[in-house]
């Protein structure tokens, strides 16, 4: 598949050789008290890729993924995830829609008293009855389910254990176990590693893209990290100044274009 220069954007050409799309975004733009933060960003997240999101800071990324779901409304573009026009959507489907996405937030958004597969049924919620709920009984197949994502990010022996004796690490990977058990396709993760050590940075990242390659999960993931998202990423899309600068396969992100979209942003 061919890259797309920063100069030759031209992001549905490539996809069309990529096959289909989690995300698709078409000239979006939000300015904020008349400044313009994201200035006609076209880009897409192919199904099943672990897609990075780069760029200096304040150059739009937060913006960016607020628009996707709409947690912030863009003033202008369309946003399709997974087929539906999300920009064109009433609130009660558009509430829909985002229970079909799992979050994962840099603060991990855990219930610090409650244990780990507490925290991980708590995705079960929209699919479970108020009194179950209310009774904290769920269904033995959602509690089997949470396990089960509990094991895929390394967590099984601390299920039991609450949220807040477990380190940094270890809540941010209940945290995706949380997105996994939701059952979504696609995963937000919005700087999901700037809290943690080096350790514990891999370890997320890698269950990530493990998540992408062997789960059929398509994962957006914006980092600061360009090193580690050069080597874990499918695919890069970077921001510069709220424009596009960069959307591609991680391999056709060079060094020399690493130092453009940070050159500017350095005094
Ligand atoms: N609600 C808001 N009201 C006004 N300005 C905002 C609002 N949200 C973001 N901005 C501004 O928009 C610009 C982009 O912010 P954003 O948080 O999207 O950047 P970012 O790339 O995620 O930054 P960082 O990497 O530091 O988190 C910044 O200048 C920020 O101050």
């Amino acid at each position: 598949m061919k890259s797309i220069a920063p100069t030759t954007l031209s992001p549905y050409q490539s996809l069309a050789q990529d096959g289909p799309a989690a995300i698709i975004v078409r000239e979006l733009s939000k300015a904020f008290n008349g400044r313009m933060v994201l200035d006609r960003i076209s880009c897409a997240v192919p199904k099943g890729q672990f897609v990075v999101l780069l760029g200096p800071s304040g150059c739009g990324k937060s913006t960016l993924f607020r628009c996707l779901t709409r947690l912030v409304e863009p003033d202008t573009g369309t946003v399709v995830i997974n087929g539906t026009e999300v920009t064109a959507l009433k609130p009660s489907a558009l509430k829909a829609l985002r229970r079909q996405v799992g979050f994962v937030f840099q603060q991990f958004n855990l219930v610090k008293r409650f244990s780990a597969v507490d925290n991980v049924l708590a995705a079960r919620l929209a699919a479970t009855p108020l009194w179950r709920v209310l009774l904290r009984r769920f269904a033995a197949a959602d509690r089997q389910l949470a396990l089960a994502c509990l094991d895929s990010v390394g967590l099984m022996d601390q299920a039991y254990q609450r949220a807040e004796r477990l380190s940094g690490g270890q809540q941010q990977r209940v945290a995706i176990a949380r997105a996994f058990a939701q059952q979504a396709e696609l995963i937000l993760a919005d700087e999901p590693i700037s809290s943690l050590d080096p350790e514990s940075s891999e370890n997320v990242l890698q269950i990530l893209q493990r998540a992408a390659r062997e789960q059929g999960f398509s994962v957006l993931c914006s980092l600061h990290q360009v090193d580690l998202a050069a080597r874990y990423a499918d695919r890069i899309i970077a921001l510069r100044q709220g424009r596009l600068f960069f959307d591609g396969p991680a391999s056709a992100f060079t060094p020399d274009l690493r130092e453009e979209l940070y050159r500017a942003a350095r005094p």
